[in-house]
């Protein structure tokens, strides 16, 4: 089997928007052909948030060549499915710095050393060989080989909860994120949810669409009692105790039929967004034979060294005395997990990496 991702650009399938990551994503198409496919790199990371992104730095700059897997078709995490308009006041050197655009400076870094991105396939099994090599299988059917993983899985498998009304539109106009903004300028957007993330699409959305049409099941939002109230002050349109019961459409969606308490009523839209929640757990992982703690974490050591020699662990997902689940512990769980597993594949190197001051970017 050819490597597709050293065979140049693959943006074939429909997850290809947001952050440019062309030119080393394998598309996230569970369906085409180019999913089955073998890829060889030094490292697999496992997990493409804020953590794992990081750790694909970290790599590149070890001198390791990485693939980085992620179950969502988008990359970031928890902070793009859950929070992108948000701020972070907590990240070392940004006094303030949105989710969005923490996620594509961490993308920006991580390119230099062009890791393959194999995006909307979740890591299934994991199987180590006589001579140390593992080889991870996707539900897609990718194997990935490598000398070493980075789980950086955080709370575990993402799944969004799905707009029942929406069976069959997901990529012809529905979606669960919105990894660009300016796509939906001067559209008709309808975002589905009361939770923080529909209240900051809503907002954000609502200056560069056309219009912008919130729809809620409950009388009361679960958001920011702040984000309700710039919401009631806005242009978008809220429509509560209702819910999408239709979408129409011929190609792609055209507009959506909204049932509450006053009946039934028709808003044009060309994109839908549901943003009704994910629902996240460890998943295949807790077959990997690793020491799981609590049913939902991996125990590590302090070189972030999981119970399995080889793979190690970083961010949300790991476990020890004193753990603190934010961003910026797990971008130092990340270093400490490349630097061991770089000396783990080449007894050779040094644990200290150097200093990143003294050295030339890869690549452009
Ligand atoms: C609303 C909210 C606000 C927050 N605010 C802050 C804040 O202000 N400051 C702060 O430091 N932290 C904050 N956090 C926490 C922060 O987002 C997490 O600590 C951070 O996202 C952890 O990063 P991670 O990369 O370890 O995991 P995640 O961001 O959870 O990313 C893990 C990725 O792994 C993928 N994955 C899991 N299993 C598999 C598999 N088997 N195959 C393929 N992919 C897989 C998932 O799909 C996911 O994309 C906040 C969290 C929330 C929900």
């Amino acid at each position: 089997m050819s490597d597709p991702v050293t065979t140049g650009p693959h943006t074939t399938g429909p997850h290809t928007t947001g952050p440019d990551t062309t030119g080393s994503v394998m598309a996230g198409s569970r369906t085409t052909d180019s999913a089955m496919a073998d890829i060889e790199r030094d490292l697999l990371i496992v997990g493409a948030g804020p953590v794992g992104l990081y750790a694909a730095y970290y790599a590149g700059f070890r001198g390791l060549s990485a693939a980085v897997v992620d179950s969502l078709p988008e990359i970031g995490g928890q902070v793009t499915a859950m929070y992108p308009e948000k701020p972070i006041y907590d990240v070392a050197g940004f006094p303030a710095v949105k989710g969005r655009d923490l996620v594509a400076g961490l993308l920006e870094q991580a390119r230099r050393f062009a890791p393959a991105f194999v995006l909307g396939q979740r890591a299934q099994t994991l199987e180590k060989d006589a001579a140390g090599v593992f080889t991870v299988t996707t539900d897609a059917g990718t194997r990935i080989r490598c000398r070493a993983v980075v789980i950086s899985g955080g709370i575990g498998t993402f799944t969004p909860r799905p707009l029942p009304a929406g069976e069959g539109w997901l990529g012809r106009g529905l979606s669960y994120f919105v990894p660009s903004l300016e796509a939906h300028a001067g559209q008709d957007v309808v975002v589905v949810g009361g939770g923080d993330s529909a209240c900051d699409w809503a907002l954000s959305l609502e200056p560069i669409a056309r219009s912008v049409t919130l729809v809620h099941r409950r009388a009361a939002f679960r958001a920011h009692e702040h984000s309700v109230a710039r919401l009631r002050a806005s242009a978008v349109e809220m429509i509560t105790e209702a819910q999408v019961t239709a979408v129409h459409g011929d190609r792609t969606v055209e507009s959506v039929e909204i049932t509450g308490p006053g009946g039934r009523m028709t808003r044009p839209a060309q994109a839908v967004i549901a943003a009704l929640g994910f629902t996240a757990n460890l998943g295949p992982i807790r077959q990997w034979g690793l020491e799981v703690v609590g049913n939902r974490y991996l125990a590590v050591d302090t070189t972030m060294a999981t119970s399995v020699p080889g793979v190690f662990a970083a961010g949300d997902i790991t476990d020890y005395r004193g753990k603190v689940r934010l961003i910026s512990v797990g971008f130092g769980e990340a270093a400490t997990a490349v630097n061991n597993a770089a000396v783990l594949i080449n007894p050779e190197e040094q644990l200290f990496p150097g200093h990143s001051t003294d050295s030339v970017p890869a690549v452009a």
